[in-house]
């Protein structure tokens, strides 16, 4: 396994929320994050139908163009009486001409589950897979996963995209009403946090 050496690494991401936990996660082992939003670096599409697809094309576009190891995420989560869905088209429920509304995306997730009278409890998971690219091409895939509930109504305006909708099994608080340290300890992209910097940063 290869290991980062650097003290800033280059996140290649244009999702603000996400950048402010990966920011959190990486502060413990003394790394600083710039993101490819903040570089300016084009946001390439995702069209790969698997999580690790999307996260290479991410990170190893970032490489490429600046010559820097880059480090992706791509998540969603996969709700089990819905098949699966919405999967990688997680961040797609969401958009509109206007640019994203989550408030659709949970709606439509909840209408969908309310159409197929899904028992309850509405089992569901947060998935991450954390893709470390290096400009020679290699990579390294570490993978995390919350497994949870989708409730209704939305609860909590911290977190982002579909954290008011989510709770994590064992607890009685959404991600949304969580506060950044709390969902980062037990959060899917927490989870392959510990893998990553078990394997690149130690
Ligand atoms: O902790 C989370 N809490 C709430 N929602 C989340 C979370 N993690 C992923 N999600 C949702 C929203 C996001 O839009 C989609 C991932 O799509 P995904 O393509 O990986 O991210 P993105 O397009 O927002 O940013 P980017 O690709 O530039 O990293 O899943
Ligand atoms: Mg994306």
């Amino acid at each position: 396994m290869r290991k980062f050496s650097g003290e800033r690494l280059l996140v290649a991401t244009h999702n603000r929320g996400k950048l402010e936990e990966i920011a959190k996660l990486l502060e413990p082992f003394g790394i600083s994050v710039i993101s490819a939003g903040d570089l300016g670096l084009p946001e390439p599409a995702e069209t790969d139908d698997s999580f690790v697809g999307n996260a290479r094309i991410k990170a190893h576009a970032a490489a490429q163009a600046t010559g820097l190891p880059a480090l992706s995420d791509d998540s969603g989560i996969t709700v089990d009486a819905l098949g699966g869905a919405p999967g990688v088209y997680t961040a797609d429920w969401a958009e509109t001409p206007q640019g994203r509304d989550f408030v659709m995306a949970m709606t439509k997730t909840w209408d969908k589950l309310e159409a197929v009278s899904a028992p309850q409890p509405r089992l569901a998971q947060f998935r991450c897979t954390l893709v470390m690219a290096w400009p020679d091409g290699h990579d390294e895939v570490f993978e995390g996963v919350m497994a949870g509930q989708i409730v209704w109504p939305m609860r909590g305006d911290q977190g982002h995209g579909y954290d008011p909708i989510f709770q994590p099994l064992g607890s009685d608080q959404t991600f949304g009403e969580m506060d950044r340290w709390q969902k980062n300890q037990i959060s899917h992209r927490a989870d392959a946090f510990r893998k990553l910097v078990e394997g690149c940063f130690t």
